[in-house]
């Protein structure tokens, strides 16, 4: 271990004490969001597609963020973090380990201030799990947690998304130089298949309070995962439909999306499903996933063919994918995975250089976020549809998986309905 990792490391081994409670009433994530403003910089709110689970923490009792992407690393941050815990309350399994790893090595100015490890151990936890709410206080008095219970039943007004003043594309000319030269490079056989990016900048008229974010993402009918993670000034803010991988004990799920079509047309599924196009995209996914953990899984279960999966504003091609671990632990998996060619592309070592060389890094874009729980259980999704806030800005993220028979225009349109999620979110009338 390098020496400011071991340096760091005694930080984590200091007594803590952890008190838990089971909450009966109901708790609106957003209300405490709003409530606890003076942890404004270091919250995150994490919910499922199905909106039955979410992980809500509020201020750092210890954050991990180093500037290399180490899932042993952070295992042992945790564990040690465990070992020093004496828990009142019902479980240490309860408590769960935030963040993620971004996308690449290097640094993308957007993201500035987050780790390329990054993950938070939280003041207080609240997880809504099987229909009960769980809060967890990590070292904190019993007058703060008695006080906090107090204003649990508390309604304050909710705050309103300011007005969005005016958003513009990025780089929509590089983008489609871009995908010219990825299918110049396919024609020359260099790549299959490489999935390229572009920006958008929304200027609102003040700052987002990310209490109204989360208040429209928990009552809208999107079908995909809610991640808030704030740091510092910065927010970074999904709506993804994929998820990279789950454990639970020994059990694997995963799923590649990839192959898109527009919801507005009326046959769209079945063109989807029929697209060679499409459906070679998202082989080459299947295929790399299969490839990536075969030496992590004694059995892996993959459907023959792709079916749909269903989204607000498109459809994607979509293949669940099961397995049964052997030697390995979820922060491994994600690391083996990761980039899948839904997001990098194949051969994953040449797509990532050319990424690396016509866009450069994309911090949380793409990356794999989510948490880990005391046995190692947990579940990590792909960031994507996605933006970072910071002050009065918004730097959205869109990307499409580029193949040989890819024409540029319709890949700059695909990425313009991915930008929908984040600018619904953010109010811009569309
Ligand atoms: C890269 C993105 O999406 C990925 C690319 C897809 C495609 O090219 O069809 C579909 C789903 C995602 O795996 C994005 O939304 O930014």
């Amino acid at each position: 271990m390098k020496e400011a990792e071991s340096e760091m490391m005694e930080d984590y081994t200091s007594r803590r004490t952890i008190y838990q409670i089971q909450w009966d009433k109901e708790i609106l994530p957003y209300q405490l969001f709003n409530l606890y403003q003076e942890y404004a910089g270091s919250r995150y709110f994490f919910m499922t597609k199905e909106k039955d689970e979410w992980l809500l923490g509020l201020g750092v009792e210890k954050l991990i963020n180093v500037n290399h992407r180490s899932p042993s690393y952070v295992t042992q941050v945790f564990n040690k973090m465990l070992e020093s815990c004496t828990v009142t309350g019902i479980s240490p399994n309860l408590i769960r380990l935030f963040g993620g790893f971004q996308f690449d090595e290097g640094n993308n100015a957007d993201f500035e201030g987050f780790g390329h490890s990054h993950f938070i151990w939280p003041k207080i936890q609240v997880l809504f799990k099987d229909k009960c709410y769980y809060l967890s206080f990590t070292n904190m008095e019993t007058s703060a947690v008695e006080d906090f219970l107090s204003k649990l039943d508390r309604t304050i007004a909710t705050a309103q998304l300011p007005q969005v003043v005016e958003h513009h594309n990025v780089n929509e000319e590089l983008f489609l130089a871009n995908v010219r030269r990825a299918v110049g490079d396919m024609s020359n056989g260099l790549l299959s298949k490489v999935v390229l990016s572009r920006r958008k900048k929304v200027l609102l008229a003040s700052a987002i309070d990310n209490s109204t974010l989360i208040r429209r993402g928990f009552h809208d009918h999107e079908h995909s995962y809610f991640v808030l993670l704030e740091h510092g000034a910065r927010t970074y803010v999904s709506r993804t439909p994929e998820q990279l991988v789950k454990v639970t004990g020994n059990h694997l799920a995963t799923n590649a999306i990839a192959g898109t079509m527009s919801a507005k047309f009326a046959d769209a599924k079945e063109r989807l499903l029929r697209d060679h196009k499409n459906l070679k995209e998202h082989q080459i996914v299947v295929g790399s996933i299969e490839d990536d953990l075969k030496p992590y899984t004694s059995e892996l279960t993959v459907p023959a063919a792709p079916d749909i999966l269903s989204n607000r504003y498109f459809y994607h091609l979509y293949t669940p994918i099961s397995g049964t671990i052997k030697n390995s632990d979820i922060l491994t998996l994600t690391q083996a995975m990761h980039p899948t060619p839904a997001l990098g592309g194949f051969p994953k070592a040449e797509a990532a250089e050319f990424i690396q060389q016509v866009e450069g890094n994309r911090g949380f874009y793409g990356a794999p976020i989510g948490y880990i729980d005391a046995q190692m259980d947990g579940e990590f999704v792909v960031a994507i549809r996605s933006m970072v806030l910071a002050g009065n800005e918004a730097v959205l993220y869109a990307g499409c998986g580029i193949v040989q028979d890819s024409r540029p225009e319709e890949e700059l349109y695909e990425t313009e309905i991915k930008f929908k999620p984040m600018l619904q979110l953010l109010g811009v009338s569309q």
